[in-house]
Formats: C-alpha cells, structure tokens, sequence
C-alpha cells in the first residue's frame, strides 16, 4: 500500500527519560529512518511563542523593500550568511542537475556563540565560524534568530540521542562530533508567482540534505514540500500546528551505510489558478556536524556480510562539494 502521509511521532517519553519511554520513541524513529527519512515530530518541548516570534521575524524581513533586504545581501565568494535574491540557489545542481534558479529567497545564519581561538578563525575553519550579518529591521531580529538557532541545537541534540539509541550505540555516541557543530538556520520566502514558472524551474529542486538531520517549521501556503518514498513516488509532506518535519540527511545515510535514508526532497509550484497569492514561508535548521568530523560506517551499521559501501570524508569535504555546485554565477 502506499504511503500518503508521513510518520507522526511524539518524542515527549523520550524526553521524560524512562527506559520504556526511551525505547519506545527509538524503534518508531528506527522504522522511519529506514522505510521514508521523514517524518513530523510533536511533543519536542519548543515553547510556541518562540516558534511564532521567529516565523513573524522571518515574514517582516521577506516584505521590506528589496534595498532593505540587500544590506545584508551575501558576501562575495558564497560564503554562506546573510540574504540570497530570488533565484539565486539552484539545489537541483547538488545532485549534478541543470535547472533553472529556484523560485525562493533566503537569509542564511550560520553559528551563534562561537568561541574565539584558532579552530573557529584559522585556516582551516573556512567560513563555517564567520560573522552572521544581521539586518536593522524588524526590531528584534537578531535576538529571536539567536534563540531560535540555541534552541534548535538543543532539540537537534535531542533527536541524534534518540538516533544513537535507535541505532545501539551509547545516547552520548554523537556528542564529541557535534560539539563544534557548523549548523546553518535558513529562513526562506517562496513569493507569490506571477508569472509561471520555466520548464523545469521548482520553488525548490529535488535534493537532499547535507548534514545529519533537518528540523522544519513552514506555514501550510499551498506549493509545499514533498518528499520521495524508497518506492519512487513522491508524499505530500504537510506540517500540523505544533509539530516539525524531521528528514535524514546524507550524513546519517553514510553513517548507518544506507540503512537509514537521505530523503530526495524538493518544493513544488503552487497550483497555475492559486499561484498568484500563494507565499510560503520556512524556517529550516540544518543539523551538521563539527567541519572535520570523520564520517564513515558507524560501528553498528557494518559487518562481515554487510561491509561499508562508503569511504572515510570529513564533513567540510562534503558540504563544500554539495554548496558551491549549487550557487548561481551572479
Ligand atoms: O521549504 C521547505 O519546505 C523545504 C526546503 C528545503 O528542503 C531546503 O531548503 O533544503
Ligand atoms: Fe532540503
């Protein structure tokens, strides 16, 4: 039969700590790390008006002016803060595909609090540690985004125990590859369209995530996100009030040596007759893992008769592969 919804799974017994409770959260995001790699999480104790100042935050920053916007526009050379235009991301090009630019503009917010020393500025921190730029307006913005970011790194800690423990390795297995995390918040507009789009052209291309999870907060504007089953067809990913969608991304697919999936995802075009008001917002925190992480089979996932299929990397080899095939020549 197939899959018309994704998973809901409510990771409160996790949280509250008792042994059953703890397993019993693993084995359902066990089936659904194996069977889809998404699914909606509800019970994760982010408090609502945090969730709504944000989104708030983000929709008054996608109406200002365009000149407002491009104060913070990106700096030179990809570097991967502040405001990309419309059009100005191809993700379709992180799987090698030509495509038009995909119909959505973003800000890109990269780690709060980060310490001084040579691992955060040298040579090698790259711009994974560099300055976020913050725009003026709204009032507030700044603060919300940093409490928002605190916190998903909270809730994303959260979730790699509960993965840990749904994959037979110690809760705490993950921490010392995310101490130095170089997660990025993305918050993005996909604007009304008043003009159909190109051939090809999407809200977002097909794609998958880079990192090791991805949290997801969108209002429910028609266009949305869909996401493809192992079986090949795609399913209507839609959030409820008060939940996140979860996906799995490439790194947990080389962790676990594919037992997990790294979801093909992509955002499509609002139907031709609703296109011309339909605006969808997300706000998306995307879990990665410290820059030089080792990744490679985690010790539970590989075996005599099932040997790894992938090479050791670090993660900034993969994730400056995945993000500069994707950056449009502007
Ligand atoms: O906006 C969405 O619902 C998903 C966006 C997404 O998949 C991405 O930016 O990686
Ligand atoms: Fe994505």
């Amino acid at each position: 039969m197939k899959m018309t919804s994704i998973p809901v799974i409510d990771i409160a017994p996790f949280l509250a700590g008792t042994p059953e409770g703890r397993e019993q959260v693993a084995a359902q995001i066990r089936q659904a790390g194996e069977e889809i790699g998404f699914f909606l999480i509800k019970g994760h104790g982010v408090d609502q008006d945090l969730i709504d100042d944000t989104y708030a935050a983000a929709s008054s920053f996608f109406r200002l002016p365009v000149d407002d916007k491009l104060t913070i526009r990106q700096p030179p050379g990809n570097i991967p803060r502040g405001y990309t235009p419309f059009k100005g991301e191809t993700l379709a090009a992180s799987l090698g595909k030509a495509a038009p630019g995909d119909l959505k503009e973003m800000i890109d917010i990269g780690p709060v609090d980060v310490p001084v020393g040579e691992y955060y500025s040298g040579p090698e921190a790259g711009y994974y540690f560099y300055k976020n730029l913050w725009p003026e307006k709204p009032a507030g913005f700044q603060g919300t985004m940093e409490t928002y970011y605190r916190r998903m790194n909270r809730l994303a800690n959260d979730l790699m125990a509960i993965f840990a423990h749904a994959l037979d390795l110690p809760e705490n297995f993950f921490f010392d590859k995310l101490d130095k995390n170089i997660s990025a918040l993305r918050l993005i507009c996909y604007p009304e369209q008043d003009q159909a789009p190109e051939p090809g052209q999407l809200r977002s291309g097909a794609h998958t995530d880079y990192g090791t999870l991805t949290i997801l907060m969108a209002d429910k504007a028609t266009g949305g996100l869909q996401a493809q089953h192992r079986d090949g067809y795609w399913v209507d990913v839609t959030p409820e009030p008060g939940t996140y969608v979860v996906n799995i991304g490439d790194i947990m697919q080389i962790w676990t040596n594919d037992r997990w999936v790294s979801t093909l995802h992509r955002v499509v075009n609002p139907p031709s007759e609703v296109a011309d008001t339909s605006r969808r917002h997300s706000i998306v925190f995307f879990h990665q893992p410290n820059y030089d992480s080792i990744i490679e089979t985690l010790p539970s996932c590989f075996s005599a008769d099932n040997p790894s299929k992938y090479g050791a990397i670090t993660y900034k080899e993969h994730w400056n592969y995945k993000w500069n095939a994707t950056k449009a020549k502007m």
